[in-house]
């Protein structure tokens, strides 16, 4: 097990990067503890696997540090960083049993065949993989192949993490959650970090305890799902995140607060204050469709809306209003009677959220 910390780290593949855009990891500081399970989450081309790959060696990063329970690693090379790394497609030796993959990390490792033997059974077991053991591993479907790559990074006792680049890719869809939870599993059972990249909301929530959000390079946001649920950092946090993603516009400073297309809103006064002493012009709101209070009468501090349409999700439905120029969308429950024409929307103060160059902005808490 180790704390994996991340210092000043930059990496750029370009060999005279001068511009923010040439770096595929723009610099950044970030601790993984010990033993916790970590998502990575973010879109194709954030840069997900380039630090994966920093992380276990495989690539050398252009700035700053990476430290394992505070040794600096970067001279090291993968092999003896004990980092064991699952990727989309599943690494096996396919003329081989699927012992002796499994047995194939110790054995190199000169480990004595007693030993060997123990260990290949207690993670065939864990995996149940007890009855393909001796099968070749040509002969496995995707998913029992998959499991023999996560075996191999398990068997070895001295495994400081687990790093995951997108594991489930190429099984299907009814054995994902099979395996998820398999994984989730190993987790509790040897505590050992575990980083999950992915690009899929659903499985970071389920396996992780803490989500890292990554946008361009960047680690836009630290935390637990719920948590980027309720205060997206960023307004990419906030687009990412949820389904449908965050109600988000640009808007200009008014005295009181934002005005857009037609829409004069006044925001709570610390909040303003904040806008006020800002000198940026790219200033947004936000709120998640979850949040939008939508009646059939106007109300105190309600907005009109014209309503342009209703979709029935099920269990579930989401209304799309217009709200001056600002098209945004609002969840209602399933047997609520929506407005048809017009609607009238109030936004809970402690929902609507203030984004100055793209973070969120908040008055102190008293
Ligand atoms: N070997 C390489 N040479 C040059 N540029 C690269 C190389 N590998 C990745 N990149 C670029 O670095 C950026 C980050 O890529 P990376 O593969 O780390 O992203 P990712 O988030 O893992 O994406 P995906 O989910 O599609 O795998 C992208 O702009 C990509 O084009």
């Amino acid at each position: 097990m180790a704390e994996i910390h991340l210092k000043s780290l930059a990496h750029s593949y370009s060999k005279n990067p001068n511009r923010p855009e040439d770096y595929a990891i723009r610099e950044m500081n970030h601790v993984w503890e010990h033993g916790k399970a970590y998502a990575l989450l973010g879109p194709s081309g954030c840069g997900k696997s380039t630090l994966l790959n920093i992380i276990s060696g495989l690539l050398s990063p252009s700035g700053g540090e990476i430290r394992f329970d505070n040794v600096v690693v970067n001279d090291i090379p993968p092999e003896d960083r004990n980092i064991a790394q699952v990727f989309q497609f599943p690494v096996v030796y396919d003329s081989m049993t699927v012992f002796d993959n499994l047995a194939f990390p110790l054995r190199n490792q000169k480990v004595p065949e007693p030993k060997v033997i123990a260990k290949v059974n207690e993670i065939a077991e864990i995996l149940e993989l007890q009855d393909v053991l001796k099968k070749k591993a040509k002969n496995l479907t995707a998913d029992e192949k998959q499991k023999v790559s996560m075996g191999r990074g398990l068997v070895r006792d001295n495994v400081s993490a687990i790093l995951f680049d997108e594991p489930l890719t190429v099984i299907d869809p009814h054995l994902k959650w099979k395996l998820r939870r398999k994984l989730k599993q190993i987790h509790e059972q040897f505590n050992i970090t575990m980083v999950y990249v992915t690009h899929d909301q659903l499985e970071a929530s389920t396996f992780a305890d803490q989500i890292a959000v990554m946008y361009d390079g960047q680690i836009v946001q630290f935390g637990t799902p719920r948590e980027l649920f309720e205060r997206p950092n960023h307004t990419f946090v906030g687009y990412f995140i949820g389904s449908p993603g965050m109600n988000i516009t640009e808007v200009r400073r008014s005295p009181e607060g934002v005005f857009f297309g037609g829409v004069d809103m006044a925001l709570p006064s610390g909040l303003n204050d904040i806008l006020q002493a800002s000198s940026s012009n790219n200033v947004k709101i936000g709120i998640r469709p979850e949040f939008v209070q939508v009646s059939h009468e106007p109300s105190e501090g309600c907005y009109q809306c014209e309503v342009l349409f209703e979709e029935d999700l099920g269990t579930y439905k989401v209304l799309a209003l217009k709200l001056g120029d600002w098209e945004i969308k609002a969840i209602l429950e399933e047997n609520t009677v929506s407005p048809t024409k017009t609607a009238y929307v109030t936004f809970p103060a402690q929902w609507l959220k203030l984004y100055i160059d793209e973070y969120m902005v908040e008055e102190a808490e008293s």
